[in-house]
């Protein structure tokens, strides 16, 4: 649906050059929610508006339904445009015009009938959950409100892609939530194809299938959501992973073992159906090992469960290694770790 291709963006400004992307690639599929994080600055902004035009890049290939949008002829690059909504951080409505205006304003630069603008905005608004505001203005509306007139404004002209950029970041997370729910509803009910981007990993965790992790200008890692929150290579996706699947140790109960002198912890992950009691309680049948429970936890992302165990284990060093193996067959990760 959405393909960069070896894409270099160079800003240039008096005589200072910043390359906002360095050879980026990815792919979006048709139907996917696919989320963009990463620290300010790292150039997700500059991705995201590619693929719409709103930034042309320096070097590379933009295609978008499989269209590559160099080519397009002006007239071609503005119908294509029409198939890419976008929603805003801090929602970019006009606050002369009322809510139903708003949402019209898409429709009505389109030249659409007087009959078809009101049964589009009026459907518009109720699938919102706004259709009791159209007479209002933006500045009478809370923020989350407010986004949803953005969002129904994107949706009037009926887009193939929605795109985000951090639509989310300026409310609470109750609205957050709300607001989440709404976009995975857009993506089912409507098949329209999601690219957000967000600097929280709680966003990518709640609505997307597919995540690209930026760091200046690069995609360091990307992938489907359980793998990369599953396993984590690069250490900026560990830290951003770490904000929502709680899997160190606590740092008191880390004093506390040390105290004890508890020696052989070990860390042992499992994804999806493995996340079971049962691997642990086939190592003390099995292997004939002692475990102690330090510290557990499960995190639930896309109907997966990931788990974290700490384990004390003791028994023969043999017996520990065969064991070390059985689980490997079984792709839980384990690793012995130091405390303190
Ligand atoms: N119009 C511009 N002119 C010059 N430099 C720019 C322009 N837009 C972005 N940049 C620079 O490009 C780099 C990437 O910016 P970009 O806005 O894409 O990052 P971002 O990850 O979206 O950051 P944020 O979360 O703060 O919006 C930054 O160094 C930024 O200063």
């Amino acid at each position: 649906m959405i393909s960069l291709e070896n894409i270099i963006k160079k800003y240039h400004r008096k005589d200072t050059e910043t390359v906002a992307l360095k050879d980026v690639n990815l792919q979006v599929e048709q139907g996917d929610i696919f989320g963009v994080i990463g620290y300010s600055g790292a150039g997700k902004s500059t991705l995201v508006r590619l693929v719409n035009y709103l930034e042309r890049p320096t070097s590379g290939t933009v295609i978008v339904d499989g269209q590559n949008l160099a080519k397009l002829t002006p007239h071609q690059l503005r119908r294509m445009k029409k198939q890419i909504g976008m929603i805003f951080q801090h929602f970019n409505l006009l606050e002369s015009k009322t809510i139903f205006q708003n949402v019209a304003m898409p429709l009505i630069l389109e030249k659409k009938s007087k009959h078809e603008i009101q049964t589009r905005v009026t459907e518009l608004l109720q699938f919102v959950g706004l259709e009791d505001k159209a007479k209002n203005y933006p500045n009478e509306l809370s923020g989350g409100q407010k986004q949803r007139v953005g969002i129904a404004r994107a949706l009037a002209s009926n887009p193939k892609i929605l795109l985000c950029d951090e639509a989310t970041s300026a409310l609470d997370p109750q609205t957050t939530q709300s607001i989440l729910q709404l976009l995975k509803r857009i993506n089912k009910e409507y098949n329209i194809t999601i690219m957000l981007i967000t600097h929280e990993m709680s966003v990518i965790q709640q609505v997307c299938n597919k995540v690209a992790v930026m760091e200046e200008g690069e995609i360091i890692e990307i992938g489907s959501v359980i793998d990369v929150f599953g396993k984590p290579k690069r250490a900026t996706t560990q830290t951003f992973v770490q904000t929502v699947v709680h899997n160190q140790i606590p740092t008191v109960l880390v004093e506390q073992l040390n105290q004890k002198g508890v020696q052989r912890v070990y860390k042992l992950e499992m994804i999806g159906s493995h996340a079971t009691e049962s691997i642990l309680q086939q190592l003390i049948i099995k292997y004939q090992l002692e475990l102690t429970v330090i510290y557990t936890n499960m995190t639930e992302i896309q109907d997966t469960i990931l788990a974290v165990w700490y384990v004390e284990i003791a028994g023969d060093t043999q017996a520990i290694q065969t064991a070390k193996y059985f689980l490997e067959e079984q792709d839980v990760g384990i690793k012995e770790v130091k405390l303190g």
